[in-house]
């Protein structure tokens, strides 16, 4: 079987790459089962640059292509935060209930019309012998008042898709798969990953 590696060391996004790229005929590896003792410093101000640090120095370390995942939630009435702070927006711990009540807090008293927000994913695809790559995709929701949903990670239990009128976090798999900013930027990069594979043979 074909091994990708992805250079994320969070468990949500693992699980979702494996169901996207199972099907693909690929194997998934993480950091999480290569060397979790990996840190890469996200210095970057976009969600690309972050991307790139990330999937450049695992390329390196590892000698292979490697792809990476920066994302985030981007909220209109917070001017654009968490942004590309999404992971330890409530503290380095990175917790995804207190990073949630932080935006809930946040947008306390903002009516349903103002709370507009995005989900967006920018995936590096990096080698040592081969010209780096991104792509990106979005979906836009509303963040809701109340947390619902167990499924996901993240923000998804205020994300709210009015075209499926149910919040991220209770969709299965599948339903997420079928629109999330993850799965769009990974359609797109589909779109390059054989020619850039053929580069590694
Ligand atoms: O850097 P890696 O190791 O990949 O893991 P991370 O959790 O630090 O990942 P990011 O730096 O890309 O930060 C992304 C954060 O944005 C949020 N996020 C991204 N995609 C999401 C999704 O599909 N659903 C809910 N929240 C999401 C979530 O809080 C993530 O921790
Ligand atoms: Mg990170």
């Amino acid at each position: 079987m074909k091994t990708v590696i992805i250079a994320t060391k969070n468990k949500g996004k693992a699980k979702e790459f494996e169901s996207l790229f199972h099907p693909k005929g690929y194997q998934v590896l993480t950091l999480l089962d290569l060397d979790p003792s990996i840190d890469v410093e996200e210095t970057g101000t976009t969600f690309e640059e972050n991307a790139i640090l990330k999937a450049e120095a695992i390329a390196n370390e590892f000698g292979r292509f490697v792809v990476a995942d920066d994302s985030g939630l981007i909220v209109d009435a917070l001017d654009g935060r968490p942004g590309i702070y999404s992971a330890r927006y409530a503290g380095e711990e990175k917790n995804d209930a207190a990073n949630t009540a932080k935006v809930l807090e946040e947008l306390e008293g903002i009516p349903d019309a103002q709370r507009t927000a995005r989900f967006y994913c920018a995936l590096a695809l990096a080698s040592p012998n081969q010209q780096t790559i991104t792509v990106s995709g979005s979906v836009d929701g509303i963040i809701a008042k109340v947390p619902s949903g167990e499924n996901g990670f993240g923000y998804d239990p205020v994300f709210y898709v009015q075209e499926k009128g149910k919040m991220m976090a209770e969709m299965d798999s599948g339903e997420k798969n079928a629109i999330s900013h993850r799965a769009k930027a990974l359609k797109a990069l589909e779109e390059k990953l054989d020619q850039f594979i053929e580069g590694e043979e």
